[in-house]
């Protein structure tokens, strides 16, 4: 679903992030990328969500080349990918409803429909009842739940997340990781970026770790999904 193909990024100023980078997520798959601070993993993130774009190389998804996206076709790209951040940058002021329904509203669903898949959503991250609520009278696994129901309430076929257990203790991440299987669990590819090693220990899912930018090696997980990351 996801190749890098000798991928490099230099930001302007010259920092490099990312050195011939190269592997193969497939679909259906869920793996883990990890790596020190400044490793490269959010700007491997930002390659394929096309918020960044790679100097040399080839990123695709699905068999396209999305360094050769235009502009105007980047929000449909975006469609397809759930995006899940640490700090889950929900809007304050709005209900936990607003801010899950938001991916729909700007896909123009209509208000029924909007109901139907927010309740759903939260249904699935275990917050149907709270849609009242603003983000601020929720706990912060609350909020990070609430982050993840926006990001799958379109059911994109790509999940992301970036350092998404940052702020909770390991029993709140371990719940959050729970719940990303049971989406890959009914089909969704599944890219989690961490630095917790421990929560990584102790699934049973492919990792790519990267340092200063270069892959290091993708490792056997005992229960993998067939197809490797080919480094
Ligand atoms: N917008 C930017 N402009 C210039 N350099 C950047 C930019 N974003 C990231 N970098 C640099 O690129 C390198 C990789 O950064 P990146 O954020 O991808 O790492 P990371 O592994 O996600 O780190 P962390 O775990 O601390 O979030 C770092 O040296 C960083 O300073």
């Amino acid at each position: 679903m996801i190749q890098f193909e000798q991928v490099s990024k230099v930001y302007p100023g010259g920092q490099k992030a990312l050195t011939d980078v190269n592997f193969h997520l497939q679909r259906g798959e869920m793996a883990f990328l990890t790596g020190h601070s400044g490793a490269g993993k959010s700007t491997l993130l930002k390659l394929i969500t096309v918020i960044e774009r790679a100097n040399t190389g080839r990123v695709s998804i699905n068999g396209h080349n999305i360094a050769k996206l235009s502009r105007k076709d980047v929000p449909y790209l975006r469609r397809d990918i759930g995006m899940i951040f640490q700090n889950h940058h929900l809007l304050m002021e709005k209900s936990v409803f607003d801010n899950v329904a938001l991916p729909l509203v700007i896909e123009g669903f209509s208000l029924g429909e909007i109901k139907k898949r927010v309740l759903a959503a939260l249904d699935m991250v275990g917050l149907y009842g709270k849609e009242r609520h603003h983000p601020i009278m929720l706990s912060g696994g609350e909020q990070q739940r609430v982050g993840i129901a926006r990001a799958i309430v379109n059911k994109p076929p790509l999940l992301l997340a970036d350092e998404p257990t940052g702020n909770l203790d390991p029993k709140l991440s371990m719940d959050i990781l729970r719940l990303f299987e049971t989406f890959n669990d009914s089909g969704t590819t599944v890219l989690i970026a961490t630095h917790d090693l421990g929560l990584i220990a102790r699934m049973k899912y492919r990792t790519l770790t990267l340092k200063q930018g270069r892959v290091l090696g993708g490792e056997e997980p005992t229960s993998a999904p067939e197809s490797p990351f080919t480094v």
